[in-house]
């Protein structure tokens, strides 16, 4: 398989302090993956050497099997830097072409290009405006549009969303949805870890310059599960023959009034994933009138904390 992202050992300091350390990480082709880190843990050191920005100071990378210090492997990506101030007296246009130019583009190519990134971050018939006049949320898109313009196989996107507002972010999220679906390879680097958790299908998580997790988050989260059961009303009986099932009972509580969904109890179990077939099938056994199974993963953020606070 040829990874979009290998690391080996990547380290880069600032006079032997800060920066990011030891970075061994691998990133496939057509996902989505998202870089996580508090303030100041080495995310836009790492990001900085990978787009050629700044050289490491020992360790090696590639991107799509190539050296990063190869011209053609640069060629292959996209970049969108945080808090990128643009040229306040361009027209989104002339941003557009200046960058496409700063990309090595051709005139036809970038006149090609225009329509498609403006479309992409919807700003369509928005590119003559002057972008000092843009609100917040546009000057982010019209940078994603100038990363998106030599159609990049790798894109690394800092706080991508960040002065979007709910509906620009779905719009965003959308949009890094069917870029992978077409076959690219998104890098996001943002604080929001409800967003990275709806589109990222791996993680890293970086602490002080070091890496502490990287993987399938899901994974992780759905290694404990819990599963929530809803019944209907239950004899004594039922009850007596649940607590005799083999699986250990978290809670219990019959369901408030104002939850509007049938059924009367929640019980959560404790469970792995391979055993929520069997709880389901000795529930329905024991007669118990089912309403609802759903497995409860814990959240990116629960995650996240734990390993920045433990590790
Ligand atoms: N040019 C620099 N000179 C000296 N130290 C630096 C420099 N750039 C970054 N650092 C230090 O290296 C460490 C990592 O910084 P970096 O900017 O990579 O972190 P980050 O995770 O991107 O932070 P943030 O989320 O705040 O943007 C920090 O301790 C920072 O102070």
């Amino acid at each position: 398989m040829v990874l979009a992202i290998e690391t080996k050992k990547l380290t880069k300091t600032y006079g032997g302090k800060g920066g990011c350390q030891d970075i061994t990480l691998t990133v496939p082709t057509r996902s989505i993956f998202g870089f996580l880190g508090p303030n100041g843990a080495g995310k836009s050191t790492l990001v900085k050497m990978l787009v050629g920005l700044l050289h490491p100071e020992s360790g090696q990378a590639k991107l799509f099997g190539r050296p990063i210090e190869e011209e053609k492997t640069r060629e292959r990506i996209g970049f969108l830097p945080e808090n990128f101030r643009y040229h306040d007296w361009l027209t989104g246009e002339e941003l557009l072409y200046h960058h496409g130019a700063l990309f090595g583009l051709n005139q036809k190519a970038i006149e090609g290009a225009i329509p498609r990134v403006l479309r992409q971050v919807g700003l369509t018939n928005r590119e003559k405006e002057k972008v000092g006049k843009y609100s917040k949320g546009m000057q982010q898109r019209i940078g994603l549009a100038c990363a998106l313009l030599p159609n990049p196989e790798l894109l690394f996107l800092d706080e991508p969303t960040s002065a979007l507002d709910p509906i620009g972010r779905k719009e965003v999220r959308d949009l890094l949805v069917t870029l992978r679906d077409e076959g690219k390879t998104i890098f996001l680097n943002s604080h929001l870890l409800s967003e990275l958790e709806t589109v990222c299908d791996g993680i890293a998580i970086i602490k002080k310059g070091r890496l502490v997790f990287q993987g399938d988050w899901r994974e992780l989260a759905g290694k404990g599960y819990r599963v929530k059961v809803v019944t209907g009303e239950l004899e004594q009986e039922q009850w007596a023959q649940l607590h005799s099932l083999p699986y250990e009972m978290l809670a219990q509580q019959r369901r408030p009034a104002s939850v509007a969904t049938a059924g009367c109890h929640e019980l959560i179990f404790a469970l792995s994933v391979e055993e929520i077939p069997a709880l389901t099938r000795d529930l329905v056994a024991v007669k118990v009138p089912l309403y609802e199974v759903t497995p409860i993963m814990d959240s990116l953020e629960k995650l996240f904390l734990e390993y920045v606070h433990e590790a």
